[in-house]
């Protein structure tokens, strides 16, 4: 599903508005309708409700919703925010419609018009919508203010009143605190930054049937991936396959004391399809992978503590691992910063060709090391959360400017980057963004990390294409910790809870 920015979102408005055709009215109430589709499966009409609308097309969507509600027996209380002398066309339409069924219309000028809000109140907040210019000021703040400090549950239409849809707010600019967002048709790049997620509550998209011609041709970089997007790009198994046909993958993971991200990377990578696993370790892990992860062979490293690179000829391996005999390779999970470990990354990174998964110390030995950067195989998945991103870029103001980091970052060392955490960001080489929509906090536990190489390694190994395989396993990895959320609850989700929840179907 595509991201559209404020202006694109106008001008798929008036596209529909002339190509349906339909009158913009009858969009308006197309819209009311939708949203007050999803209110009456949230709420029963035995809750006071109070509508907040301001004078643009958000408040005569307001002004709608509460005809509908009304029409549906819910009591309702409606004030119109008067901040300014004119209103929306549509909104008079609205205002005049509302008239003829309500006497309840309020009108707040001034902070003393502005009602008080009880605790088992619903408030419906339809003040400004995406046409904001400018923050909110005056009785529109004050208002706002008021809402926000009530104990009562609030639904914004549209999106949070105050809150821009497309680029950063001011750090003391007053928004409002929904409990939910109702957003027509597509969601707003505002509602997949961390900085935003007190302005956004639960949010839910209602379809308004926008013209899908104008949505088809709309150039994004910003894109959210749906359950049936994701799916589109699992392959199907031949009945005639043999594990030959689903690839060799290495995993150089683990160090003394870590070996438990080697182990979880390894089931993960195995529990994601892939025909043969090799695990190398330092010689500390060996029995515990033999023992932890049995279908994996093991290359035990030539160091007791760290890996290398360089073999255990006591264990009658002669050489290091050649890159060429493997379909896909993860590095990372556990390794530590050994000056070792960097030997080895040095070694190993020019002679890989593929596409290769690095995480976690990896990325930031790359950090202090950036000539590494450049001989990365082209299309290699980099997964930093967003600690080990600013290590290997810069420090950023806003969520935005982290999005243009992350962009131009990928672009230019030609990698895919996954920046973790909710929706987790997959960038690609072209310039996309594609925002995972699986996932909860319950997967901010050590070894989530762990399991999400051990998958997208699986993947590669596989011969997935590099941004499909980054975009599947993001969402396949997310969507088996709502699977554990769902059956034990997020508090006490582990990495290996993660691991057994992972489906391929
Ligand atoms: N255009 C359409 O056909 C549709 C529009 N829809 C609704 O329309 C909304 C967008 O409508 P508008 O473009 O009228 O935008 P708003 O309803 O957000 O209102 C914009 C008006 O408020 C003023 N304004 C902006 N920021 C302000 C501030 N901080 N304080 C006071 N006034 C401020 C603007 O100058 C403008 O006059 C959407 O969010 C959605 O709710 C929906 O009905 C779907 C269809
Ligand atoms: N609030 C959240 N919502 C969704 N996913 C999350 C959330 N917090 C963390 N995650 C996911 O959990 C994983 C954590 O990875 P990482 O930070 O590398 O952990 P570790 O290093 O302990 O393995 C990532 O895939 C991230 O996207
Ligand atoms: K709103």
């Amino acid at each position: 599903m595509k991201i559209l920015n404020v202006d694109q979102i106008r001008a798929l408005d008036q596209y529909t508005i002339q190509k349906e055709p339909i009158a913009p009215l009858n969009l308006m109430e197309r819209a009311a309708l939708a949203f007050v589709d999803w209110f009456v499966d949230h709420f029963p009409n035995t809750i006071p409700t109070k509508i907040f609308c301001g004078l643009g097309n958000n408040g005569g969507d307001g002004l709608a919703i509460a005809r509908l509600l009304l029409e549906r027996e819910y009591p309702i209380e409606v004030y119109v925010v008067r901040y300014a002398p004119r209103e929306s066309d549509d909104f008079m339409h609205n205002h005049r419609r509302l008239k003829l069924v309500t006497e309840q219309i309020s009108y707040v000028e001034y902070s003393r018009d502005i009602p008080a809000i009880r605790h088992n109140e619903v408030v419906i907040d339809a003040i400004l919508g995406s046409g904001l210019s400018r923050p909110a000021e005056g009785i529109v703040k004050s208002t706002i203010e008021t809402i926000n400090r009530a104990p009562a549950t609030v639904v914004s239409v549209d999106i949070a009143s105050g809150l821009n849809a497309d680029k950063p707010n001011d750090a003391n600019d007053v928004i409002i605190e929904p409990d939910y967002t109702v957003t027509f048709q597509l969601p707003k790049l505002a509602f997949v930054l961390p900085k935003n997620g007190r302005y956004v509550g639960e949010w839910h998209v209602v379809d308004i049937n926008l013209h899908k011609r104008y949505i088809d041709q709309a150039n994004t970089p910003y894109f959210f991936t749906q359950p049936h997007e994701a799916r589109l790009l699992l392959h199907k198994r031949d009945r005639f396959a043999h594990k030959g046909t689903f690839g060799h993958a290495l995993l150089l993971v683990g160090s003394y004391g870590k070996i438990g991200a080697a182990v979880l990377s390894a089931k993960a990578c195995l529990r994601s399809g892939v025909g043969l696993l090799t695990v190398q370790v330092p010689r500390c892990g060996y029995a515990v992978l033999q023992t932890a992860v049995p279908e994996a062979m093991c290359r035990p490293d030539g160091h007791q503590n760290v890996l290398t690179g360089v073999p255990d000829h006591g264990a009658g391996e002669a050489h290091s691992p050649s890159p060429a005999d493997y379909s896909a390779i993860g590095i990372g999970p556990g390794i530590g910063k050994a000056s070792e470990t960097l030997a080895m990354l040095r070694d190993i990174i020019p002679l890989v060709t593929k596409p290769m998964v690095i995480d976690a110390d990896a990325l930031n030995l790359l950090s202090e090391n950036q000539d590494l950067l450049e001989k990365l195989p082209p299309n290699s998945i980099l997964t930093p959360h967003p600690k080990e991103f600013e290590r290997l870029t810069q420090k950023w103001d806003n969520d935005y400017q982290k999005l243009d980091i992350l962009r131009e970052f990928a672009k230019k060392h030609r990698v895919i980057v996954v920046l973790k955490g909710a929706y987790s960001a997959v960038a690609t080489p072209g310039g996309e963004v594609h925002f995972n929509s699986t996932g909860n906090p319950g997967l901010s536990t050590g070894g989530t990390g762990d399991v999400l190489t051990g998958v997208l390694t699986a993947l590669l190994a596989q011969g997935y294409d590099p941004v499909e395989a980054a975009v599947l396993g993001v969402f396949a990895h997310g969507l088996a910790g709502d699977r554990v959320a769902e059956q034990r609850g997020p508090i006490g989700m582990t990495a290996s809870d993660v691991i057994d929840a992972l489906r391929w179907d």
